[in-house]
């Protein structure tokens, strides 16, 4: 239903975008995620009409919106800072699109209380906005938006501001609404673990271009570049060289791979310790040993002076500080770019 096709864009005669194309389907939970400054919210600001299109075009529903004003172009926007009304109380700043729309006021008294409703906040009507927690202020922004039943609704690092537990709940609260209203979400974030849980593609953005457009599970386990690979989930990565046909990593340990490559990377759940048939074994010292009860982090410096993080899930430890150990892998663990 939204189609981003072939979208350049220049800011003082640098492209901060550069060719982007992609299509999002009807009721899709899509991000686009990528580094501070690699384009994010200009496509986003584009999409809404607040940013000229410069180069290509926007196309909702094969119509081009490109020289439509924000209001006709059937999105909505959620602001990373939320932008609701201060002066004006819950009940109001939901009602706020359905008023300038003049619809009847009962019927803006019914779909207020509606809304309120589903996202948890009914008897909240007549609260101040600086009488809301973080969270609460978030559903209300949610709330206003979701409102005007906008076919698609925009949203700009929208937990960004709350805090970690906070964050984590909202996360679950954002997809359910977003199943239950049907709406397509468009969810811009840096932070590779919020566009992972929730959407069912996302697209990584890496100096105003696509490296990668996949869903979840393929960028974790079929990253395409270097950058994926690293900017996606914990990951080892080794600086390589090849000389006399041999591919090295910077300390002298050879790998089993007779071909040039720029980086491998192995990550820390494929690597086991003390295994019993893995491809690859290296002795390695314990450095330090970070618990947090589902997973033991350890990290590890191989015989041959490389940093390793190795990971297991919900077992007891295999190792204390300053232990030698035996750590082993398979060849397929390994990616090379
Ligand atoms: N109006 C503007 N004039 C000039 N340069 C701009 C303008 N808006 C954005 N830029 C530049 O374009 C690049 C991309 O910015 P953008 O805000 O789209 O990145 P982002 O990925 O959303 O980053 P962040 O996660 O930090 O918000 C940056 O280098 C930024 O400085």
């Amino acid at each position: 239903m939204l189609e981003i096709k072939n979208i350049s864009k220049k800011f003082d005669e640098k492209y901060v975008l550069k060719k982007i194309n992609f299509t999002i389907k009807k009721g899709e939970f899509f991000s686009i995620l990528g580094p501070s400054g690699s384009g994010k919210t200009t496509l986003l600001r584009m999409i809404a009409g607040f940013t000229k299109i410069g180069e290509g075009d926007i196309l909702i529903n094969k119509k081009s919106i490109k020289h439509l004003p924000p209001e006709k172009r059937d999105v909505n926007i959620v602001f990373q800072n939320l932008a609701l009304f201060p002066m004006m109380n819950v009940f109001e700043n939901v009602a706020f699109g359905l008023k300038r729309k003049k619809l009847p006021k009962n019927q803006i008294k019914k779909e207020v209380l509606e809304i309120l409703e589903k996202v948890g906040l009914k008897g909240y009507e007549k609260r101040k906005i600086n009488e809301l927690s973080g969270g609460q202020k978030q559903r209300v922004a949610i709330a206003r938006s979701l409102i005007m039943k906008p076919s698609i609704l925009l949203l700009d690092e929208p937990l960004s501001a709350l805090d970690r537990q906070l964050r984590e709940h909202m996360k679950l609260e954002l997809k359910i609404l977003q199943k239950e209203f049907g709406i397509t979400f468009v969810y811009i974030t840096h932070d590779q673990s919020e566009a992972m849980e929730m959407s069912d593609r996302v697209c990584v953005i890496n100096e105003g271009s696509i490296d990668q457009l996949d869903t979840p599970y393929n960028l974790y386990n079929h990253p395409k570049t270097a950058f994926v690979a690293s900017f996606i989930g914990e990951n080892n990565k080794f600086e390589l060289v090849f000389e006399n046909n041999k591919l090295t990593t910077k300390n002298g340990w050879i790998l089993p791979i007779n071909q040039k490559a720029q980086y491998a990377f192995i990550r820390p759940e494929s690597i086991k310790i003390n295994p019993q048939n893995c491809e690859i074994t290296l002795k390695a010292k314990v450095n330090a040993i970070l618990y947090d009860g589902a997973k033991i982090k350890y990290s590890l410096i191989s015989e041959y002076g490389d940093e390793i993080t190795l990971i297991t899930h919900n077992e007891a430890k295999k190792a204390n500080e300053n232990d030698e150990i035996i750590i082993g892998f398979n060849k397929n663990d390994i990616k090379i770019y």
